[in-house]
Order: C-alpha cells, then structure tokens, then sequence
C-alpha cells in the first residue's frame, strides 16, 4: 500500500461551458522519503494536479489516498484537515504575509497544533535556526532577500510537521547560489522521511531529486526513479493538528489592524465622530431637559395648583383665567372669595394632598422714604412659591414682605437696592370689608428678602396681611388657593378636577392653573429637539458602518493571497470570517473609546465654559450612555463586516492564491 495514491484523476476546465481537459487520468503513487520532481511543459497541468495533492481542489474527478484511506474531496471539512494536518506548501513567490514577522509567519502554522505557547515559540525558532535566519526572527517580509523569504517558507511548510511538502518552482525566482541551498534543505526535508513534491522546469532542480515524473498532454509520459528513496526514520513527531483557536484570529486581526495603524487610526476616528456625535448629543438632551426642569423646580412647586373662583361659570383656558383676574379683583373683589365650602371641596378632590388658603392684593403702594412704588399683585407666601426664588434674603416671616429686585431698585437705587434687605417698608392698599364696602389698609413690614428672575414675585407673610386686614375691620377670607398634588404624575388630573367642580346650577365655580402644563409644553420641545438630534446621530453612525464596510471590503482585496494563504494552512472558511469579524469589532470598540475621550473632552471644555453663565452642567452623560456607545459601535461594526467577511470565507482559496 502507498503512503499516497492518486487514481485517474481527470481534471477539466469549463469556459461557456466547454470543456478544456488538463488532466486526462492520472495514476500515480508516492512513498514518505521520496523527493519527487514533476516536469513538463509550460501549461501542461502541474499545478493543477498539485493543487488536488494538496487538497485544495474539490473539482474533479478520480480518487486520492492516502495511507489506503479515501480523501473524500467533495467534503469540505476533511479537506481543511488533510491541509491542516499532512500538507506544506513552499510557494515560488513565497507568499509569506506581509503585516506578520519572520517569527508569526511560521507561528500562523503553528497556531493550529496542540504544542502550548512555549513550544510553539521554541519550534519556530528551531525551524528559523535551521534555515539560517535565527537573526531575522523579528523582521518583516519586506525586509528579507528572496533567498530568505524562501526559507521563511520551508520553515512555516514544515512547522506542523506534515508527512508532505508540496513545492511549486520553489527556486523559480532564486540565484544559483539559493537555488542550491533550497535544494539541500528539500533534500534534507526527504531524508527525513517526508514526500517532497517539487514542481518545476528546471532539470537541475529534477536531477536533485530520487525520482522524476514526466507530465505532457495530461498524462504521465515517463516516471524514471534517479535513487531510492530514504530510508523511514523512526516517527518522532508528537504534534497533533487543531482547529485553529478563536484567540489566534484576534490576536492576528490585532496585529494587522496595528500593523496599517495610521489608516486604521484615521478610519477609528471617522467612526468616532459618529459616536461622539449620538454621545453628545445624548448628554445634551439629558443636560437641556435637566436643566429646564431644574429652572422651573427651582422657582415653583411643579406639585402646586394655583386656584381662584371662575366668576364665569363656564369652561376657561389657564390664559383666560390669569388674565381676567386683576380685572375681577379690582372690580368685584367679593366675587373672587372662596369660601369654606369651596376650600373643603378642593380638598375632596382626588389626588389633592393639600390646600393652603391665601390671599392676593391687586394694587398696592410701597414707600420708603421719599421714594414710592406702586405694584399690581402681591400674594400671602404659599407653597407654590420656592424659597430659591429669593436670590437676596429669606422667605417672609412675621411682618415680613419679600419684595422683587425691581421694585427695590425703584424704592433705593441700582446700586443700593440690596440694602434694603433688613429695612422697613410702607404698605398701603385698598380692601373691602364683608359689606363689600372699601377699606384703606396700611401698615409697616420689614423686607426680608428679594425675588429676582423670570418667576419673581411679591409675597408677604400669611398672618401679617390677615392681622393688618382684621385690625380694619375687612374681609379676611381666601381669595386664592394653593392645592398640592400628591404626585409629580398627577398635577393635571387634579386641576381638571378642581376644574370641574360645579354648583346647584351646575356652573363650573372654580380655575386651575398649574406650572406642569408649560412644563409639558417645554419637555415637548426638548423631545422634539432631542429627537432630531438623535436622528442627525444616527445618521452619522449609518455613515460610520458603510465606512466599515467599505474598508472591509478594501481589506479583503488587498488580502485576497493572505486568505489562500491561510486556506492552504488548513484554516476553515470559519476561522476567515472570524478574521474579518474580530477586526472590525476592534475597530468598532477602539472607535468608541476614542469617541469617550472626545466626548470627555468635549464635555468637560463645554460644561467649563457655560457653567458660569447657566450655573448648571449643561452636558450630562450618564454611564448607561456610554454603555449604550460601546454595545452600539461593536454590534453596528460586526454587521458591518459580515457581508465582506462573507465573501472572503467564501473566496476559493485557489483563486486567492493566484491573486496579485
Ligand atoms: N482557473 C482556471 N480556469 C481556466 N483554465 C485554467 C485555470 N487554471 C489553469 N487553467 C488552464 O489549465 C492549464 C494547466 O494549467 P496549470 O497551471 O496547471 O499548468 P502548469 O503546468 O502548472 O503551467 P506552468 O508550468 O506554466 O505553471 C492551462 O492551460 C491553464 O490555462
């Protein structure tokens, strides 16, 4: 039984579909220690029948065995074994790859051996050492003599210890001088028990050899046996092949992705941009919306519902009532009293958490010294007022007023108005006693505090004005009220409510006017902006993965002999996706860390430089953010090489390894 044994392998090309026949039955049979030339003219199907030797051809017909076994070539899978484990290529343009050292070239081979990290790493270094190039472990390709590369070559072939090196014009672009030194180290190779196959046109190289076979036409037209073949050593080998491991494709993906890392570099921070700009974005909606919310709490109790007597008894807008009110109070203040009744039906009301009486004055006059100030609305301190609305001071206490900014300004000067903070104040106003008929109220209060902002208003202490009103003899009764609801959730729910409230005549008594319903208003436009930024963002993105994918699909033309080469090795149409795949999520995650950075940057500069003019971080980005950044830049990047780790997978490794 031969140790290999091919059997009419017939061989065609088709082209439109006719036929060109290049192997026309081959019957051939090779013992281990045999050097084997093949010769024959240019065209004539030497590489052909090399490629079925080496399983890298699954089209034709005949058998191959090997060891009396049947390769079964139709089946994928046994084919990338037979590679993996029983054949060396030795190219006659090398094909080392060019992104990997001297040392890697030969560890690519070894990655697929069950040796461990140290032993991997001590073979190749024997295998260096003995074609001479222990000097030039570290170097690249590009940085080796022909001769070099070549030996580079046979020391990769030979690093799985393979019973069969395949060797197409190995010398073919060789000097003399390397030419006869390759030979020595094929001969070597034979005497150590393998079957050397070596195709070339070259009788010096065939004379080298112990047997010459003589292809023409697509047959064998001579087989002459020049020596015996060497005598079988005792098998010393103890490596065993292996699938190729997930971690050896990241880390090759790694090294080539540094070995280009200037173009990479520029393509992680196209796509970095992209996710800097959902990031940003992102921490600029979060921030906006925070802000506002923050504006708005700040200065009202977003709980609180104002409430005043409808004197219409019909449906109001919260516009309609704000502005019929000065009217109202001015000319019928006793149609604007909430009673008790009314007091205790708010409190009723679903989702009320609590009601606060109150009281607002319309006009009024306020004089400190010679200087006088007249004001349109004052109101008793309730909870819909905040105390960071007062910028200057604290809220009103017993006989105490809070006035706004303005209004010192006007009772003091620009310069002096904080003065009169501490200081008292005159305050005078017209009120009508439960006849309705007018009583003149005055009376002195200390100003405890300026308001000052958008919200600014003018308060006074509950039980001061209720006191002041009872000394004349007026009405003391509520002609506003503060309703609290229990949650934040509810606010509207509970003004409709208090909306609908009706009497025996089923006429509507009262209006509600919250501060959620312009919060509403304002997170509505913050959605709307957030949204479309987020659009722009994602926009951006589509933009980052077509730029992946294109950059995948440069990476596989331009490593198009890379992916033969491997296929040669023994490597699975698997372990090329993975290549591809683990490149691009590298590509993806660094992309994303370099958009964190940006963003850091960007966010500390941007929150730097509003801080002072908005009091608040005007960009927040939360951690779920960035965790959403980084799942999106590796998911967004690995679809994006699917398609071209795809097509590279399914490149047929023949054809990759024609490729220029
Ligand atoms: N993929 C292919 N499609 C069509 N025809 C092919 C293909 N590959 C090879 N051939 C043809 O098959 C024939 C044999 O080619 P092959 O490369 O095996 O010859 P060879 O003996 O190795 O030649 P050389 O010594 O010049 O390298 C040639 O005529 C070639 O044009």
């Amino acid at each position: 039984m031969a140790f290999l044994e091919l059997k009419g392998i017939q061989k065609a090309y088709y082209l439109d579909k006719q036929a060109f026949p290049v192997l026309k039955g081959i019957d051939l049979q090779f013992e281990r220690g045999e050097f084997v030339s093949i010769l024959g003219e240019s065209g004539g199907g030497k590489s052909t029948l090399m490629n079925i030797i080496g399983g890298l051809d699954r089209n034709f017909d005949g058998q191959v065995l090997v060891n009396g076994e049947l390769l079964d070539h139709r089946k994928e899978q046994q084919l990338d074994n037979y590679r993996r484990s029983m054949v060396g290529y030795i190219y006659q343009s090398y094909n080392l790859i060019s992104h990997l050292t001297v040392l890697d070239n030969v560890l690519v081979a070894l990655d697929m051996t069950n040796l461990n990290k140290d032993e991997k790493r001590q073979r190749a270094l024997k295998l260096l050492d003995q074609v001479g190039l222990s000097k030039q472990v570290h170097k690249h390709p590009n940085h080796l003599s022909g001769g070099q590369k070549q030996r580079v070559a046979i020391a990769r072939a030979l690093a799985s210890d393979p019973q069969i090196i395949i060797a197409d014009e190995p010398t073919g672009a060789l000097d003399s001088q390397n030419t006869r030194e390759v030979l020595t180290l094929l001969d070597q190779i034979a005497k150590d028990g393998k079957l050397v196959i070596v195709v070339t046109h070259s009788q010096e190289v065939a004379d080298h050899g112990t047997r010459i076979v003589h292809l023409a036409d697509g047959k064998i037209d001579g087989d002459e046996r020049l020596r015996p073949a060497y005598a079988l050593p005792e098998d010393p080998t103890h490596i065993k092949p292996r699938q190729l491991p997930a971690a050896a494709s990241y880390r090759m993906s790694f090294k080539h992705l540094m070995y280009n890392f200037w173009r990479n570099s520029l393509i992680m921070l196209g796509t970095a941009i992209g996710i800097f700009a959902v990031l940003l974005f992102s921490g600029l909606g979060n921030g906006v919306n925070g802000y506002i919310q923050n504006q708005i709490n700040s200065l009202t109790n977003p709980r609180s519902i104002t409430v005043f007597k409808n004197p219409t008894g019909k449906k109001l807008t919260q516009d309609q009532i704000q502005s019929s009110l000065m009217q109202n109070m001015a000319a019928d203040p006793q149609s604007m009293v909430i009673n008790q009744a009314d007091l205790k039906r708010m409190a009723k009301v679903t989702g009320a958490a609590s009601v606060q009486k109150g009281n607002m004055i319309g006009g009024y006059r306020l004089s400190y010294g010679k200087l006088q100030q007249s004001g349109s609305s004052m109101t008793t301190w309730n909870k819909s007022v905040t105390a960071n609305s007062i910028k200057h001071g604290h809220k009103p206490g017993k006989g105490e007023v809070v006035l706004t900014k303005q209004q010192a300004i006007q009772l003091t000067s620009p310069k002096k108005y904080r003065d009169l903070v501490g200081k008292s104040v005159k305050l005078s106003f017209n009120w009508v006693n439960t006849k309705g008929d007018p009583v003149a109220i005055d009376g002195v209060v200390k100003v405890a505090g300026l308001s000052e902002g958008a919200s600014a208003g003018t308060t006074i202490n509950y039980a001061t004005l209720q006191h002041m009103l009872k000394q004349k003899g007026a009405d003391t009764r509520p002609n506003f009220a503060t309703v609290n609801a229990s949650s934040l959730t509810n606010v509207e729910e509970v003004a409709n409510r208090i909306n609908n409230l009706r009497n025996g005549k089923h006429e509507r008594i009262l209006g509600a006017i919250t501060v959620g319903s312009i919060l509403k208003t304002v997170n509505t436009y913050v959605h709307l902006a957030s949204t479309i930024l987020a659009a722009i963002a994602g926009i951006s993105l589509l933009v980052s993965a077509l730029m992946i994918i294109v950059t995948m699909y440069m990476s596989v033309s331009e490593r198009t002999k890379e992916i033969g080469i491997l296929r040669a090795l023994g490597e699975r149409k698997k372990d090329i996706r993975r290549l591809f795949t683990s490149e691009s999520i590298f590509i993806g995650l660094f992309s994303a860390l370099l958009a964190l950075v940006i963003v850091a940057i960007v966010t500390i500069c941007l929150n730097h430089a509003l801080y002072g003019l908005i009091k608040y971080n005007i960009v927040q980005i939360t951690a779920s953010d960035v965790v959403f950044a980084v799942v999106v830049a590796v998911i967004i990047s690995f679809i994006a090489a699917l398609l071209p780790a795809r097509y590279a997978a399914k490149l047929n490794p023949i054809d990759a390894l024609a490729a220029d």
